[in-house]
C-alpha cells in the first residue's frame, strides 16, 4: 500500500523530499540517457536471465502501480552477468505508465519518452533477504524495459488481463505459471548506472540495467494499465496514471553502455 506518498500535486514526487530526505541524495533516480554520452565497456558481460515459471505467485495492486510477485527462496529466477558480480534474485516486477502515450517512462532516452517502463527487480543474494539488500549500495539490481506504441504485445495479455481482478489498493490475486523472460525484447543490449528506487523510500541501492530496445504495447493495451485505481475500494476512485518519477539529476555519474 502506499505510506503517506503518491503523484498528485500535494503528495507527489516535488513533495518527496519532505519525508524522504534521499530524494536528493547522490545517487538517484530515474536519469535521462544521452546516448552519446554514455561510454561502450568492453568488460560489460552479456545479461544472463533465467526465470522459473512456476515461481509466479500473485499480482497485486499496491497503491502506486501494480505488482507482479515470485517466490525468491532459491536460485531459480536469477540476473546473472552484466554488469553485477554474484546472483540476483527475481523478486517482483512492476510498471510505471502515463495518462497518455506521450509519458509515463521514467528513464528518458535524449529526453525522448516512452508510454510505459517495465521494471524486473532482482536483490543480491550475498544478503539474506530482499529487505536486508534493500539499503545496500549493491543490493538490487533492476532491469528497466521500454514499453512502445505499436502492434499489440501479446506477452502482456495475461498480465493485462489479471488487472480488472485487482482494480482498487489492497486486491491481489494469484498468478501463477508465468515465465518473466516472455516480457524482454530480442536484443539485451543495455545502457547501466548506480542508482535508486523511483519511488520512496528512493533508496541508493540500484544497479539500473536499461535495455536499449522497448517492446511493443498496442493504445488498447494501454488503456486497460489506465483503468486500474489508486484508491481503495469504496474511496472517490483515482486513475492509476503518471506514476512515473521526472529524471533526477546525474551528479557527475557515468552511464555506460554494452554495446558500441
Ligand atoms: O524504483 B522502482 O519503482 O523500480 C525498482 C524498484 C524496486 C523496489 C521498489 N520498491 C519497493 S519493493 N518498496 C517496498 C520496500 C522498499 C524497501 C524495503 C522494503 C520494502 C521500487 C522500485
Ligand atoms: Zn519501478
Amino acid at each position: 500500500m502506499s505510506h503517506g506518498w503518491g503523484y498528485g500535486p500535494s503528495d507527489g514526487p516535488d513533495k518527496w523530499a519532505e519525508n524522504f530526505p534521499l530524494a536528493n541524495g547522490p545517487r538517484q533516480s530515474p536519469i535521462n540517457i544521452v546516448t552519446k554520452e554514455a561510454q561502450y565497456d568492453p568488460s560489460l558481460k552479456r545479461l544472463k536471465l533465467q526465470y522459473d515459471p512456476s515461481n509466479a505467485r500473485g499480482i497485486l495492486n499496491n497503491g502506486h502501480s501494480f505488482q507482479v510477485d515470485f517466490v525468491d527462496d532459491t536460485d531459480s529466477s536469477t540476473l546473472t552477468g552484466g554488469p553485477i558480480s554474484g546472483t540476483y534474485r527475481l523478486k517482483q516486477f512492476h510498471f510505471h505508465w502515463g495518462g497518455s502515450d506521450d509519458r509515463g517512462s521514467e528513464h528518458t532516452i535524449n529526453s525522448v519518452k516512452f508510454p510505459c517502463e517495465l521494471h524486473l527487480v532482482h536483490w543480491n543474494t550475498k544478503y539474506p533477504s530482499f529487505g536486508e539488500s534493500a539499503d545496500k549500495p549493491d543490493g538490487l539490481a533492476v532491469v528497466g524495459i521500454f514499453l512502445k506504441i505499436g502492434a499489440a504485445n501479446p506477452r502482456l495479455q495475461k498480465v493485462l488481463d489479471a488487472l480488472d481482478s485487482i482494480k482498487t489498493k489492497g486486491k491481489q490475486t494469484t498468478f501463477s505459471n508465468f515465465d518473466a523472460r516472455t516480457l524482454l525484447p530480442g536484443s539485451l543490449d543495455y545502457w547501466t548506472y548506480d542508482g535508486s528506487l523511483t519511488t520512496p523510500p528512493l533508496l541508493e541501492s540500484v544497479t539500473w540495467i536499461v535495455l536499449r530496445e522497448p517492446i511493443s504495447v498496442s493504445p488498447a493495451q494501454m488503456a486497460k494499465f489506465r483503468n486500474l485505481l489508486f484508491t481503495g475500494e469504496g474511496e472517490a476512485a483515482c486513475c492509476m496514471v503518471d506514476n512515473f518519477r521526472p529524471p533526477q539529476l546525474l551528479k557527475g555519474r557515468q552511464v555506460r553502455a554494452s554495446f558500441k
